[in-house]
C-alpha cells in the first residue's frame, strides 16, 4: 500500500471514528431519554425481544406496565444483567471442560427450557413421550442444580413473584397474571429446596419443575398452571452477599410478619381464582406443619413434602411387607427406623402410625401401641423423652427412656447403635445427608430380623441419598428392597440377577392428588383422600412385581398411575360427601358414576398436547 493511500485510510478511519462518536453521542443524548411508545402490557412485553428488559424494568415501569409480580423483585442494571449472563456462559464452558456437576444434564435442561419457552405443545409432547428419560432433567436431580444456578440460568420469566415488599398490593397484583383460570399453583418460599437448604428466590425452579409434572403426568392444561415464589428474604449468607442475586437481599421474615405475608398471598390467589388448588412445596419444617394446619380446613391446599411424601412412603412400606411374602395387614408388626425428623420424616411417621392404628382396630389403644414400632433419629441421634426442647411435631415419636434402656439404647444413641439394637425391618432416610447409611450402618442392618429388609434412601437430589443402591446391594446382598428419592440405575448383581432400584418419590402421588381434587370439586383435601391415593399406589403393583422387589411403577407408567390415583381421590371425596363437582359434572352426576366411569371421566379431562386450529377474533 502506498504512503498516500495509507494516509487516506488513516484519515478516513479517524473521520469515521469521530463521526461514529458523534452519532453515538447524539443517539444517547436524544434517543436514549426519549420514551418508546409500546402498545403492549404485562407478559406480552416480557415476551417481546424488542421491548423486553427483563429484571432491568424499574419499579415505576413495572407499575405502569402491569409487570409487578411477574419479575424477581431485585432491579438490575443492564451491566449487571450482562455480568450475570457472562458468568453463566463462562461457568458453562468450564463445566463442559472439567465436567464437575453433570454439564450434560444442565445442557439438556437448557435445550428443553428453550423449547418450553417457544412452543408448549411441542415441549409437553416431547416430555410425555420420553418421561422416564427427561423427568430427571426437568425434576430431581437436575432441577436442584438448576435452582442452585438460577440467577445465571434466568432468561425468560415464568410464574409470579410475591415479595415482602409487596405487602398490601397482592390482591391487585394477582390480576397481572394473564390467565382468568388457574387450576394448580405450586408455591414455595425457597427455604428448603430438596436437600439443598435455603436457596431463596432461586427455589422457583422447584415450583416450575413440579408443575411440569402436573401437565405431563396429570394432564393439567399448561395454560392453567402457575408457579409462585414468595420471597420473604433468605438466610443464605452467600446469596445475601451476591451482587447478582435476583431476590430480596435481607434476612427472612419470621413470626407474625411472615405469617401475614403468606395469609395475604392466600387471600389474594383464592379471591381471583376461588377454585384453584395450592400445593405448598419445600417450606422449611418450622413452617410446613404450621401453615398446613392453618389453611387445610379453609382452603383447597396440601403440603407435598408432608402429605405427598407420606403417601408414597406408605405405599412403599406396604409394598415391602408384600415383598416379604406377608399380607399387608402385617404392617403393624414392622420395626421402622427413620433418620430425619423434618417435615418429610415426621409426615411419614404420622401417616404410618395412623395406617397401623387403622389395621389394629382404629381405636385409641391401637394408635398408642402403634407408636412403639418407630425409632426416630435426627442430627443429635435417637430422640427420647429425655431430649431437651424436643420439637412438638417429633414429640409423639420420642422413645420412653426406660423402654429405650431395655433395648440397650439411650437419648442421642447413634444411628448405627439404633440399627444394631433394634434390628429393624425398614431403614428409612429423609435426612438430606448424603452417605448417612454408611458401610457400618448397612453392616449393622445385616442383623435385621426381617426376611427381606427394606432400605429407603429418600433424600434428594442424588448426592443427598443416604446410600446408593450399589452400596446397599453389595453389602446386604440381593435379598433386600431398595428405593431412593432420585433415580438410580438398577444394579447388575453379577450372577444374572438384577438388584431393582425403585424411585420412591412424591411424584407418584401429588399430580393425582391435585387432579382428583380438581375433578371432584372438593373444597378441602381430607386425610381420607390422601389415604385413598396412597392405597391406590400400593395396590397398583402386581404380586409378581413386588416379589421381584419392584414396589413402585417405572416412571414411564406415571401418566397411567396418576389417572388411577386421581380416580381414587375422587371416589373418596364422593364417599366423604365432599365432592361438589366440576363444570358440567355436578355433585349429583358424580355420585352416579361407577368406579370404571370415574376412571373414564378422569381420562377424558386430561389435557394432551395437540395443535389446535387457531382463528383470529378481535377483543
Ligand atoms: N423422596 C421424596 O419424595 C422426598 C424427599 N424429601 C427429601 O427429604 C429430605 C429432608 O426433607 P425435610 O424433612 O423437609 O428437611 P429438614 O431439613 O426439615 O429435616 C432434615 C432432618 O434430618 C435430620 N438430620 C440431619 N443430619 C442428620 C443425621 N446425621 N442423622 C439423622 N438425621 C439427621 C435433621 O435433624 C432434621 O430433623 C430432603 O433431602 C428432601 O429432598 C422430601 C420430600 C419428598
Ligand atoms: C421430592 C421432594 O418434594 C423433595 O425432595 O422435596
Ligand atoms: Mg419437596
Amino acid at each position: 500500500m502506498s504512503s498516500f493511500s495509507r494516509q487516506m485510510r488513516l484519515c478516513s478511519s479517524s473521520l469515521i471514528k469521530r463521526f461514529q462518536h458523534k452519532i453515538t453521542r447524539s443517539f444517547t443524548t436524544t434517543e436514549g431519554h426519549r420514551p418508546s411508545i409500546v402498545h403492549k402490557r404485562s407478559l406480552d412485553i416480557l415476551h417481546d425481544p424488542w421491548f423486553n428488559k427483563g429484571t432491568a424494568f424499574s419499579m415505576t415501569e413495572r407499575d405502569r406496565l402491569d409487570l409487578r409480580g411477574l419479575l424477581p423483585p431485585n432491579v438490575m442494571s443492564l451491566e449487571q444483567q450482562i455480568e450475570r449472563f457472562m458468568e453463566d456462559l463462562k461457568r458453562f464452558e468450564l463445566n463442559a471442560r472439567d465436567g464437575p456437576s453433570d454439564p450434560n444434564a444442565l445442557a439438556m435442561w437448557r435445550i428443553l427450557n428453550r423449547l418450553h419457552d417457544r412452543n408448549e405443545t411441542m415441549y409437553y409432547k416431547v416430555l410425555i413421550a420420553n418421561i422416564a428419560e427427561y423427568a430427571p432433567i426437568v425434576y430431581t436431580p437436575t432441577v436442584g442444580l438448576v435452582c442452585q444456578n438460577y440467577s445465571g440460568l434466568f432468561r425468560r420469566t415464568r410464574g409470579m413473584y410475591f415479595s415482602a415488599a409487596d405487602r398490601g398490593e397482592m390482591m391487585s397484583m394477582v390480576y397481572n397474571w394473564p390467565a382468568d383460570q388457574v387450576d394448580m399453583i405450586v408455591v414455595t418460599d425457597g427455604s428448603r429446596i430438596l436437600g439443598l437448604g435455603d436457596l431463596g428466590l432461586h427455589g422457583i425452579g422447584i415450583a416450575i419443575g413440579k408443575l411440569n409434572l402436573y401437565v405431563a403426568t396429570a394432564g393439567i392444561n399448561p395454560q392453567r398452571v402457575l408457579p409462585i415464589m414468595i420471597d420473604v428474604g433468605t438466610n443464605n449468607e452467600k446469596l445475601l452477599k451476591d451482587p447478582l442475586y435476583l431476590g430480596l437481599q435481607e434476612h427472612r421474615l419470621d413470626g407474625e410478619e411472615y405469617i401475614s405475608v403468606i395469609d395475604e398471598f392466600m387471600e389474594a390467589v383464592f379471591s381471583r381464582w376461588p377454585n384453584v388448588i395450592v400445593q405448598f412445596e419445600d417450606f422449611q419444617s418450622k413452617w410446613a406443619f404450621k401453615l398446613l394446619q392453618r389453611y387445610r380446613n379453609s382452603y383447597r391446599m396440601f403440603n407435598d413434602d408432608v402429605q405427598g411424601t407420606a403417601g408414597v412412603a406408605i405405599a412403599g412400606l406396604l409394598g415391602a411387607v408384600r415383598a416379604q411374602g406377608k399380607p399387608m395387614i402385617d404392617f403393624p408388626k414392622q420395626k421402622i427406623v427413620v433418620a430425619g425428623a423434618g417435615s418429610a420424616g415426621i409426615g411419614v411417621l404420622n401417616a404410618a402410625r395412623k395406617t397401623m392404628a387403622r389395621m389394629l382396630g382404629n381405636n385409641e389403644y391401637a394408635f398408642e401401641s402403634a407408636r412403639s414400632q418407630f425409632w426416630l433419629v435426627d442430627a443429635k441421634g435417637l430422640i427420647t423423652e429425655e431430649r431437651e426442647n424436643v420439637d412438638p411435631d417429633a414429640l409423639p415419636f420420642a422413645r420412653k427412656v426406660k423402654e429405650a434402656g431395655r433395648q440397650g439404647l439411650r437419648e442421642g444413641a447413634s444411628l448405627v447403635e439404633v440399627v444394631r439394637q433394634v434390628k429393624p425391618d425398614v431403614l428409612l432416610g429423609l435426612s438430606a445427608v448424603g452417605g448417612l447409611f454408611s458401610k457400618e450402618v448397612l453392616e449393622a442392618l445385616k442383623c435385621s430380623t426381617s426376611t427381606r429388609p427394606a432400605i429407603f434412601a429418600m433424600s434428594n437430589p442424588t448426592k443427598n441419598a443416604e446410600c446408593t443402591p450399589d452400596e446397599a446391594f453389595s453389602i446386604l446382598g440381593e435379598n433386600i428392597i431398595f428405593a431412593s428419592g432420585s433415580p438410580f440405575r438398577d444394579v447388575d448383581l453379577g450372577n444374572g440377577h438384577i438388584g431393582h432400584c425403585n424411585q420412591g418419590n412424591n411424584m407418584y402421588l401429588f399430580p393425582g392428588i391435585g387432579l382428583g381434587t380438581l375433578l371432584s370439586g372438593s373444597r378441602i383435601i381430607s386425610d381420607g383422600m390422601l389415604q385413598a391415593a396412597a392405597e391406590c399406589l400400593a395396590a397398583y403393583m402386581t404380586e409378581e412385581e413386588v416379589h421381584k422387589g419392584i414396589i413402585f411403577p417405572s416412571t414411564s407408567r406415571i401418566r397411567d398411575i396418576t389417572k388411577e390415583v386421581a380416580a381414587a381421590v375422587i371416589k373418596e371425596a364422593i364417599e366423604e360427601d365432599l365432592a361438589e363437582g366440576y363444570r358440567e359434572m355436578d355433585a349429583r352426576e358424580l355420585r352416579k358414576l361407577t368406579q370404571e366411569e370415574i376412571v373414564t371421566y378422569v381420562k377424558d379431562n386430561m389435557w394432551s398436547p395437540e395443535y389446535p386450529t387457531l382463528v383470529y377474533k378481535k377483543d
